[in-house]
């Protein structure tokens, strides 16, 4: 089976029996007004924050650098973030700082990948668990490119963004989101964000089971969580990776997403970009969301 039907067909059957969380339907088929006209702006990365401005190879491996450590939300509210940025954007704005003045990374030096000179690089302490996890992430991405360039890579995937993901997936454990496959995905739609990888069929791709995306649906009333879980996530506990109250928080995001796509007949791929920006808002950032430490998200 393909990845991003095992993603839709592993959210239809959470959903199907969810017992934590459930989709209010009517919420659902209101939501297009509520959400009102989709974004001015195409989705796109922030030039500010993302290293963009440099030969394609070294952008495409920047942002397959920074996809591979994009995670760590279970950890948030204890690294150092930026002033004014959650956590995403404080490591994506340190890698982008690194690159502009040291350069990209090459695989090699992701091979041999230091938790110090990482944690360095990233403004965090160098003992911190997260950034051990990272190290690893890369090391194991150095170790997967080999030799190859990265542009290669994404050739090597021809025009799909879903075999590339598939790629990720089957060639890093740290990628092998079951069922969800976040960050293989991502990484694939990031790469053609950027222009370095021209995947034609982004349109497969499943919105991005993060906890930002499922919280917004929780915030405006399409996911719906009993009370206990509702109670345990706003006392701020967290979650277990691959435990039925995470698995349902996930799936039932991903699965709501998909009938609000078609519905507003938008690619689930637009979907996650305006969810998730929409996310950034104070607001929604005010009001705790699921914690979960684990390496996709
Ligand atoms: N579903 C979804 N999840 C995303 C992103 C991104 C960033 N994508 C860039 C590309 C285009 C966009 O404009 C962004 O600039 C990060 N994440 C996840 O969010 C979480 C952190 O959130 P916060 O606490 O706020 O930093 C964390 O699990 C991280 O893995 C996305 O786009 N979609």
């Amino acid at each position: 089976m393909r990845l991003t039907d095992e993603v839709r067909a592993t959210a239809a059957q959470i959903a199907a029996t969810a017992q934590f969380v459930r989709i209010d339907d009517h919420a659902l088929a209101a939501y297009g007004d509520r959400l009102g006209t989709p974004p001015a702006d195409p989705p796109g990365l922030d030039p500010d924050t993302h290293h963009l401005d440099d030969e394609p190879e070294r952008v495409a491996t920047f942002l397959l650098t920074l996809d591979s450590i994009n995670f760590g939300s279970g950890w948030w509210p204890t690294i150092r973030k930026r002033p004014g940025m959650s956590g995403y954007f404080t490591m994506a704005t340190a890698l982008t700082e690194h690159a502009r003045r040291e350069g990209v990374w090459t695989a090699a030096d992701l091979r041999t990948m230091h938790a110090d000179a990482l944690a360095d690089v990233l403004g965090q302490p160098r003992d911190h668990e997260l950034i051990a996890l990272y190290a690893q992430a890369l090391r194991a991405l150095g170790d997967w490119l080999g030799t190859r360039r990265t542009l290669d890579v994404i050739a090597d995937a021809g025009d799909s963004a879903e075999r590339f993901a598939e790629g990720l997936a089957r060639g890093m454990a740290m990628y092998a989101d079951r069922g969800f496959y976040k960050r293989a995905q991502i990484a694939a739609s990031d790469l053609g964000l950027a222009g370095v990888a021209t995947f034609t069929d982004l349109d497969r791709l499943t919105i991005f089971a993060d906890n930002l995306v499922p919280h917004v649906l929780r915030c405006d009333g399409v996911l719906v969580y009993d009370d206990r879980l509702a109670a345990h996530i706003d006392a701020e506990r967290p979650l277990r990776y691959g435990g039925a109250q995470e698995r349902e928080i996930r799936g039932c995001a991903v699965h709501a997403a998909e009938q609000l796509a078609a519905r507003l007949q938008v690619t689930a791929n637009d979907l996650d970009h305006w969810l998730w920006n929409r996310g950034q808002d104070p607001a929604y950032k005010a009001r705790p969301r699921h914690r979960c430490r684990c390496v996709f998200y």
